[in-house]
């Protein structure tokens, strides 16, 4: 596979009198799998368009691969694209579809033939290749999609929320799918989601864009870990915000007291004083005795079999917890006392 990288400088984009993109840089390195993340409106499919020379840039430059691609038209950008609603031809058989590319851009037919078969085997539909897409599921016609796309060898491939018309389960199944291709065959991907999860499942870098413009990147577990706003840290998953007070730092943890209690957690803000923390809801810990961090009250409680929610009013404000070890059934009203486990605290730094 001919991996090829992504840079954007300065890229902006403005519609008739809307700036989507006031100003966007980035890099994808070659044979790395970036998402970008973002919700609605955000400018996650604008950008993806811009690199597949769907649409034009209102200044900055675009580079493919070290090449710079900014004013060249979407069929010598040497990228393919897999969509939402996977676009394949509904009259053409899974072989079919996937040989169209290939020859409309010059393949001989047999050569054709014999890359689309590759391309099957790679997405493991080997034998469905007679099939017509109507005769495939949703899961098997995104794979002829993405086999489509790959057999042409592009420098990158794009996938644009190539998930979002499968079921749940289907989904985690094609994610896995999509992920384990890129890195065995080693191609550079982008990939476009609003989905926080299936965008920690997939990425080697995630770029989580807001208004046009790039909120936080970095590796998944960086931005779960260490979010630098308070948006990063209830975007990636569910977060408690509280407020907390900075005593000291000690090399990358600060030193913060939290209620009745003083933890030791991820982050430097190189400063002490008042700050905030992303508490997750899966590290808090809920007794019925008198010691603990914060006091609360249960509020809410929801049995939902692997897992109990509980929302407790504290000093603090209201608290969301999910309890997976289901060892105790603490009722509605109760009193607890609320402490927190280390590593489900954040520092976030502005
Ligand atoms: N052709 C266009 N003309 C005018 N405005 C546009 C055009 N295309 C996109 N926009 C605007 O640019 C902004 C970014 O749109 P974009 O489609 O990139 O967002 P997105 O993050 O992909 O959202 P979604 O997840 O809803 O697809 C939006 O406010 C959108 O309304």
């Amino acid at each position: 596979m001919n991996a090829g990288s992504v840079v954007f400088e300065h890229v902006s984009k403005r519609f008739a009198g809307f700036t989507a993109l006031p100003d966007l840089s980035l890099t994808v390195e070659a044979g790395t799998l970036v998402t970008l993340l973002g919700p609605s409106g955000c400018g996650k499919t604008t950008t993806l368009r811009l690199l597949a020379g769907l649409e034009h840039p209102t200044s900055g430059r675009i580079l493919i691969g070290g090449k710079d691609v900014t004013h060249l038209p979407a069929n010598e950008r040497d990228v393919a694209m897999v969509f939402q609603s996977y676009a394949l031809f509904p009259h053409m058989t899974a072989l079919e579809n996937i040989m169209y590319g290939l020859q409309s851009g010059g393949v001989a037919k047999r050569e054709a033939q014999d890359r689309a078969r590759e391309g099957l085997r790679l997405v493991g539909l080997e034998n469905q290749g007679g099939r017509l897409p109507s005769e495939l599921s949703g899961g098997q016609q995104q794979r002829i999609a993405v086999a489509r796309a790959l057999v042409l060898e592009p420098q990158v491939l794009l996938l644009d929320e190539p998930l979002s018309n499968l079921d749940e389960r289907l989904r985690r199944r094609v994610r896995t799918d999509i992920r384990d291709l890129q890195q065995r065959l080693g191609f550079t991907a982008v990939y476009v989601t609003h989905d926080q999860e299936e965008a920690l499942a997939v990425s080697d870098k995630i770029i989580v864009m807001k208004e046009g413009d790039i909120a936080q990147q970095g590796a998944p577990e960086t931005l779960y870990h260490s979010p630098e706003s308070v948006f990063i840290a209830d975007f990636m998953g569910e977060a408690n915000i509280l407020p907390c007070e900075i005593e000291r730092h000690e090399d990358d943890y600060a030193l913060v007291r939290l209620g009745r209690q003083q933890y030791r957690v991820r982050g430097h803000a190189g400063r002490t004083g008042a700050a905030q923390l992303s508490v997750r809801p899966q590290f808090i810990t809920l007794t019925d005795n008198d010691a603990g961090a914060l006091r609360g009250e249960i509020i809410h409680r929801t049995w939902l079999g692997d897992h109990i929610e509980y929302e407790v009013q504290t000093e603090l404000g209201a608290l969301f917890i999910v309890d997976a070890l289901m060892e105790q059934q603490l009722a509605i009203s109760a009193s607890v006392a609320v402490d927190f486990k280390p590593q489900g605290l954040a520092l976030i730094a502005n």
